[in-house]
């Protein structure tokens, strides 16, 4: 599997590929063409100053007679979360999302309790809500902030949480990561809970949103709820390796988008952790240091199927997309997901497949 090495999917096949074949791959890996934007050369210079990645792409709807574009700017980034905020405020970013618990490293892997539980903090008036607040406020910017929350009000429990604060500064408030991995080294079930919020959708000055915490992007049933509450876009803050999930990585945000007539924003973050004891998760592998790659990538999907290149695998970036959000309406009119899901029927079949006496339908000769 590789590291930092690999930079990306785009430079290999942009390397590799003869233009008219590239054109046709782009074409089919990507959907229709995004407009690149043109992005001010003080921001290009501020991220070469401070050493990360910035892409931009446009994904336009059709023009209409009754509403104006719904345009709105969003953002998945990584880390130097400052710096790299007043770059995507250059660029007139409305809306940003950081990686998966981004106050810490990922140390969920060790189950060790200390020093890692000190991150915990309040989702309301935490140090780092505050600081978030601040940006919120000075960039006229809504800030979606993951971190690892403790509800001191709910006997310090820990729950992997993601604040929403308004572009007022206020804190809109907070949903929290439904599903909880239980795969290889992801022992983060010895940390937090599973959420009890549900799946709430924030409205906010520039479109309604939502978060789809990580591991919820294998779960088909919670991007759907998220959309029936209504979210425009759902953002995917992740934290997540080559090793297990780089090939399930492009399809399963971008299958969202199209199947919830939304856009996703899937962000993951970038290098190696090393940690200071070795552990074992009970899969076999010997005593380890590293949770492994954390490959990036990260990318925004539309309802038309078409999304961005991701940005670079071993490079912090920050990538800004400009989101027209009629199109959501125009592709649910044109394929009518909505219109035809039969969900009357699921609800009344899955409540019948929960009770502890349910045997399943299967017709047999
Ligand atoms: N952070 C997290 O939930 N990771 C689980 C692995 C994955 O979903 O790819």
């Amino acid at each position: 599997m590789a590291g930092a090495e690999w930079k990306s999917l785009e430079e290999c096949l942009e390397k590799h590929l003869p233009l008219p074949d590239l054109q046709e791959v782009k074409r089919v890996l990507y959907g229709k063409e995004l407009r690149k934007l043109d992005l001010p050369r003080e921001a290009f210079e501020a991220a070469s100053r401070e050493d990360f990645e910035l892409q931009g792409y446009a994904f336009e709807a059709a023009e209409e007679q009754l509403r104006r574009p719904r345009i709105v700017h969003v953002s998945a980034l990584h880390r130097r979360i400052k710096a790299i905020v007043e770059v995507a405020a250059m660029c007139g970013v409305n809306i940003i999302c950081f990686q998966e618990a981004w106050t810490m490293p990922f140390a969920f892997c060790t189950r060790e309790k200390l020093p890692w539980t000190e991150f915990a903090e309040s989702a309301e008036d935490g140090p780092t809500t505050r600081f978030c607040q601040k940006l919120a406020k000075n960039h006229d910017m809504v800030v979606v902030s993951p971190i690892l929350e403790r509800d001191s009000e709910h006997g310090d429990v820990l729950w992997n949480t993601a604040v929403v604060i308004s572009n007022s500064g206020a804190v809109l408030g907070k949903t929290r990561k439904n599903h909880i991995p239980r795969v290889g080294d992801f022992n983060e079930s010895t940390y937090y809970m599973e959420g009890n919020l549900g799946h709430p959708v924030f409205q906010t000055q520039f479109g309604r949103i939502a978060v789809n915490i990580c591991y919820g992007r294998h779960h088909p049933l919670n991007w759907l709820m998220y959309s029936i509450n209504g979210a425009e876009i759902i953002f995917n803050p992740s934290a997540t390796i080559g090793a297990l999930s780089e090939s399930l990585w492009p399809i399963e945000a971008r299958n969202a988008a199209i199947a919830n007539h939304c856009f996703t924003c899937a962000i993951n973050r970038v290098g190696t952790e090393h940690f200071p004891n070795e552990f074992t998760s009970g899969d076999g592998k010997k005593a380890h240091q590293d949770f492994g790659y954390f490959y990036g990538s990260s990318y925004v999907a539309a309802p038309d199927s078409s999304r961005t290149p991701g940005l670079s695998r071993s490079r912090d970036g920050l990538l800004v997309a400009k989101l027209d959000l009629n199109l959501c309406q125009q592709v649910n009119d044109v394929w009518n997901f909505k219109m035809t899901g039969r969900y009357e029927m699921y609800a009344r079949e899955l409540a019948e497949a929960v009770k502890s006496n349910y045997s399943p339908t299967i017709v047999k000769e």
